[in-house]
């Protein structure tokens, strides 16, 4: 096992803060939503019995559920003025930059005024990003402008009905909900820290959410699972991924999709996707993308003792699935909001402004030098 720099680089190991929504790597269960392990959410509930719980601290009944599927659905639509600065996104921008632009934009457009329109606007958020997403990659690759507004009961079946303009099949309904709950939400992430800080100053929701998009953005965090699916592309069979994986270790080449700031010895989410990975390639009928993602994980673990995290194998099931590479991290985005704004309500309930202190490391004192001296 790696040993972990406590404190100093990358603030790890050092407490940043309380939080009620979120355990990472504590014994026992290792992830777990509101005292509920992730393992029993991903088997019993959907994505948007986890949303609700986020946002309001228990789980819905039936009726509060269904209440709250009926607004996610009426919030899907989009405003024509966003429309049209999507439509003015050229193709080959990256979808996570098209994601931050249409938060960031929506936000001009239906701003939070107060705090007390914090439930509302996370709803709307939750409800729009999958059309936000599709509504570009349809008009910029297809050239056509597509209605937002499908009776989809839930989001990830939402997102892959716009996608390839049809209802997708129950299993990948399913893994599309497993996916949205396991990446909902995970304590003090990068991104979700991004968020807590802006909270911290009392700026609004959107903007709250817009940095933290940029923070997922980056390979070391949500990045990876694009960055994984570039690596196991290329890989042709279980012999070669071992090859290529040997020479890009030595090299000391990161892996991506390995390794984890908090974990020590797995990923708790990692099994999960996993397995769905396999059904999915089972149903596909070319296991080679599972093959190699497994090989990849036993060389990771016997060379380094390196696991895969929770994007690992989240990029051969969303292959499978006819999921473009570069749309993986924005759907990571789809459900990760639910945890960064949930995270800024909670920021918001017991706040002070977020600022640490640095270690001074430059010059000494000294006089400014007269223009001709320096
Ligand atoms: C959903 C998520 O966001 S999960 C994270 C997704 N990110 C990735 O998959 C990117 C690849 N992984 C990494 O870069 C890292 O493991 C991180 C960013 C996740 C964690 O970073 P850290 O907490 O600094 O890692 P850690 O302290 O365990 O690293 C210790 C050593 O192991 C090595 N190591 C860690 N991960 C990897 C990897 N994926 N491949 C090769 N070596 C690695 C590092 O080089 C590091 O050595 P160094 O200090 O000489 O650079
Ligand atoms: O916790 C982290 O550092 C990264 C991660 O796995 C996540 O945000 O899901």
């Amino acid at each position: 096992m790696v040993d972990k720099k406590l404190g100093g680089a990358g603030l790890r190991g050092q407490v940043a803060g309380q939080t009620a929504l979120c355990t990472v790597g504590q014994s026992g269960s290792g992830l777990t939503y509101y005292g509920y392990d992730i393992k029993e959410l991903a088997d019993k509930v959907s994505f948007e019995e986890v949303a609700y719980l986020l946002a309001h601290g228990e789980l819905p009944n039936s009726d509060q559920l269904i209440a709250y599927r009926g607004r996610l659905k009426t919030l899907r639509g989009l405003p024509q003025a966003l429309k049209d600065v999507l439509e003015r996104i050229p193709a080959d921008a990256h979808p996570m930059d098209v994601m931050r632009t249409g938060c960031s934009f929506l936000g001009n457009l239906e701003g939070e005024e107060d705090f007390s329109q914090a439930d509302d606007k996370i709803e709307r958020l939750i409800a729009v990003f999958p059309s936000i997403l599709l509504y570009w990659y349809r008009f910029s690759h297809d050239g056509v402008r597509i209605e937002t507004e499908t009776d989809d009961e839930s989001v990830g079946a939402h997102f892959l009905h716009l996608l390839h303009d049809k209802k997708p099949s129950d299993l990948h309904a399913a893994v599309m909900n497993t996916s949205l709950i396991l990446y909902a939400e995970h304590e003090f992430n990068a991104s979700t820290f991004t968020a807590r800080v802006c909270a911290s100053t009392l700026s609004d929701i959107f903007s709250c959410v817009t940095g933290a998009i940029g923070s997922l953005r980056g390979p070391l965090h949500g990045g990876a699972n694009e960055a994984a699916m570039d690596l196991i592309q290329g890989m042709k069979d279980p012999d070669h991924a071992e090859k290529t994986l040997m020479e890009m270790l030595a090299r000391k080449e990161k892996i991506m999709g390995f390794g984890h700031a908090v974990y020590r010895e797995f990923d708790p989410r990692n099994d999960i996707i996993k397995g769905w990975s396999e059904k999915l390639a089972d149903e596909f009928g070319d296991r080679r993308l599972y093959d190699v993602s497994v090989r990849c994980e036993e060389v990771m673990w016997r060379e380094k003792k390196l696991f895969p995290n929770a994007d690992f194998f989240h990029a051969s099931a969303y292959h499978y699935m006819g999921i473009p590479t570069k749309l993986f991290t924005p759907i990571f985005v789809m459900s990760r909001v639910t945890g960064w704004t949930a995270h800024v309500k909670e920021q918001r309930a017991n706040n002070r402004i977020i600022r640490p202190s640095a270690d001074y490391t430059g010059p000494a004192p000294r006089s400014v030098p007269a223009l001709n001296k320096r």
